[in-house]
């Protein structure tokens, strides 16, 4: 287990880690996501041991980690640049870090082979660093740091240099590569869907502070606000008026939805007697010819945007202050809608998510 008690790491003025705070379970496959320079790197690299925070601690398995070494420290970390030597073989590679453990020759080539096997690279071990792809260099990588038999795997970024394709597939390789070796992985990475497709929970990060930390369908459904919301994909706002509350709940008016009764945010001032209404772009549905929704708005296509296998539609809806996003599969027709149509839009209540404002 990890705990990160208020940590903060200052340049000067400067903070780029606030009085962070979070636990990670054993065995857990956990991200730090957020925008380029919200400081995810910087706090992966004090647990890891390549830096020191400012103020706070670190603690692995209860042991505070001031003072201790990267190389004492129960970690090992996968780079972005996965720096893999270019004159030594696959073999040579994932076992170079073995050499100072002074380990007999059966053993470190029962170890090279074992994690080899792991990453799916068994019988590549002569190939030279210079003759694999780089899914195969990135496999590599893995394997040499798990080779070390590390309590937890810190990955900054492993992905970032791989092709749309092969990252989507490395990505499930990872997953099932944590799962089946069962230690615990930290993994940087500025992609919700990375993030999201490979996290039992993920840790949101701006500015150097923590804004959420949850499992991937809570950031996604349950963001605390609209920063988050935002960052984790496309999300249609409105402002609301707090008309009531009840327990663990809101009752919201707005001149679109009308009242309903949501969730209540966590980050949650209740005195200032208004809030953020949220809503999946994918969570407003097509209505078709007759049929009709208990909860439905009317409105006027004013863009349509085409991707292949979905529509994206722009809707203007009277008493909205802006227009819905709506994401369409291609099933029925969306990318036939034509602009300047009269639509209307299905939604459930329960997608509906209260955010503060
Ligand atoms: N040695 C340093 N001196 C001064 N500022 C630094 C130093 N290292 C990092 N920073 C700043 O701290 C902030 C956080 O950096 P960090 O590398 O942790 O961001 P990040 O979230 O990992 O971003 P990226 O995805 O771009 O790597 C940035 O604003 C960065 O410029």
């Amino acid at each position: 287990m990890i705990e990160v008690r208020d940590v903060t790491r200052s340049y000067g003025n400067f903070k780029a880690l606030d009085n962070a705070s979070l636990t990670i379970r054993e065995g857990e496959f956990f991200s730090l996501l957020g925008p380029s320079g919200c400081g995810k790197t910087t706090l992966l690299r004090m647990i890891a041991g390549f830096d020191t925070p400012t103020n706070g601690a670190i603690l692995i398995d209860g042991q505070k980690m001031a003072g201790i070494p990267a190389n004492r420290r129960p970690t090992n970390m996968v780079f972005q640049s996965y720096a893999i030597f270019p004159h030594l073989n696959v073999e040579q590679n994932v076992g170079y870090g073995l050499k100072r453990l002074r380990l007999e020759k059966a053993e470190e080539k029962r170890r090279v082979d074992e994690a080899l096997a792991q990453v799916e690279l068994g019988g590549l071990g002569r190939r030279g660093a210079g003759e694999l792809s780089g899914g195969q260099r990135q496999r590599v990588a893995l394997a040499r740091a798990l080779v070390m038999r590390p309590k937890v795997l810190l990955l900054d970024e492993p992905l970032s240099a791989l092709d749309k394709k092969l990252r989507e597939q490395m990505q499930v390789e990872l997953r099932h590569l944590q799962q089946s070796v069962g230690i615990t992985f930290v993994l940087v990475t500025h992609d919700q869907y990375e993030a999201l497709a490979m996290s039992d929970r993920i840790a949101v990060m701006f500015g150097g502070r923590i804004a959420q930390v949850d499992t991937p369908k809570q950031v996604y459904q349950r963001p605390v606000n609209r920063q988050v919301a935002d960052f984790l994909g496309g999300m249609n706002f409105v402002r609301a008026r707090i008309v009531g509350e009840a327990e663990g709940h809101i009752v919201v008016d707005t001149p679109g939805f009308g009242q309903v009764r949501a969730e209540r945010p966590r980050q949650f001032a209740p005195s200032n007697g208004s809030a953020t209404l949220g809503i999946r772009p994918e969570r407003l549905r097509v209505l078709w010819d007759e049929e009709t929704a208990k909860h439905q708005v009317s409105g006027t296509v004013v863009d349509r945007h085409y991707f292949g296998e979905i529509t994206h539609l722009v809707v203007e809806i009277p008493g909205f202050e802006a227009p819905l996003s709506v994401t369409e599969t291609n099933n029925f027709g969306a990318d036939d809608i034509p602009v300047g149509a009269p639509i209307r839009l299905a939604y459930d209540p329960d997608a509906l998510v209260a955010m503060a404002d």
